[in-house]
């Protein structure tokens, strides 16, 4: 994946609920890249479905995961015993695509390249009361990759839960970088902090306990506005 803007150095991944009216403009710096949507697409395994058809933008999916997920089990089903999918959508010239299948996606899980830390807390997590919210390891690389790709240095994360995805990004920040990691359960915040102590990476990290609203707003009032770039609200891909 390529990026548009080499110069962007902020990103902002919204990993969960956000009041629709917050205005995650005032945050962002305009410029051109890979919309994040394609992370959702991709890790929910809709790879074989157009972005068209997905019609769901990040921001959305983040909404109404829930109705996401369905989807995805749906999509799942329909396409697990067939390694293609054609697509009829004119963007893909009607080519085959190959589709995220249950044995594909083991494939891919049993070969990321997971840090034995973000191992760690994904395991003390999977007996926690909403692990299913975690991100995936393939989900947590890509993002981690992306933020070296974009050579970030300033990221916002809101919904933390105990910071899987917060710490597969602050592992690969710069030692100057920055991630204002929001969450409002006090409980799980804890684990997160606990697991950023544990990789050495805590001096990155900006942790904010409560409504991320609140703490976004008091970026804002702190002369951060126009200083992170939104993954999820642009959409100019190349
Ligand atoms: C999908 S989980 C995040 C998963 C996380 N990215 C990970 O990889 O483990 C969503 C989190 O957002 C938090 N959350 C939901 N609404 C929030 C809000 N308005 N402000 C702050 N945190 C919120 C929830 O408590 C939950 O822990």
């Amino acid at each position: 994946m390529v990026m548009a803007n080499s110069s962007i150095n902020s990103v902002l991944h919204q990993g969960s609920m956000l009041p629709h009216e917050f205005p995650l403009a005032s945050l962002q710096r305009p410029a051109s890249f890979h919309s994040f949507s394609s992370t959702w697409a991709i890790t929910n395994g809709a790879l074989h479905v157009s972005p068209k058809r997905w019609n769901c933008s990040a921001s959305s999916c983040c909404f109404r995961f829930r109705e996401c997920r369905c989807r995805w089990k749906r999509i799942v089903r329909s396409c697990s015993t067939s390694e293609f999918v054609i697509s009829n959508d004119e963007n893909y010239s009607n080519k085959q695509v190959v589709s995220l299948t249950p044995r594909l996606y083991d494939y891919v899980l049993k070969n990321v390249r997971e840090p034995e830390i973000l191992r760690q807390l994904r395991q003390e997590t999977a007996s926690m009361r909403g692990s299913q919210m975690q991100v995936s390891p393939d989900q947590a690389q890509l993002l981690a990759m992306l933020v070296q790709i974009l050579g970030a240095e300033r990221c916002i994360e809101v919904g933390v839960y105990t910071g899987y995805s917060s710490l597969a990004i602050a592992l690969v920040l710069p030692e100057s970088g920055h991630l204002v990691a929001c969450e409002r359960d006090a409980k799980s915040l804890d684990v997160a902090k606990k697991y950023y102590q544990l990789a050495g990476v805590s001096h990155k990290v900006d942790v904010k306990l409560g409504l991320a609203m609140d703490s976004l707003e008091s970026l804002i009032l702190n002369g951060e506005a126009g200083r992170y770039l939104d993954f999820q609200h642009h959409n100019d891909m190349i």
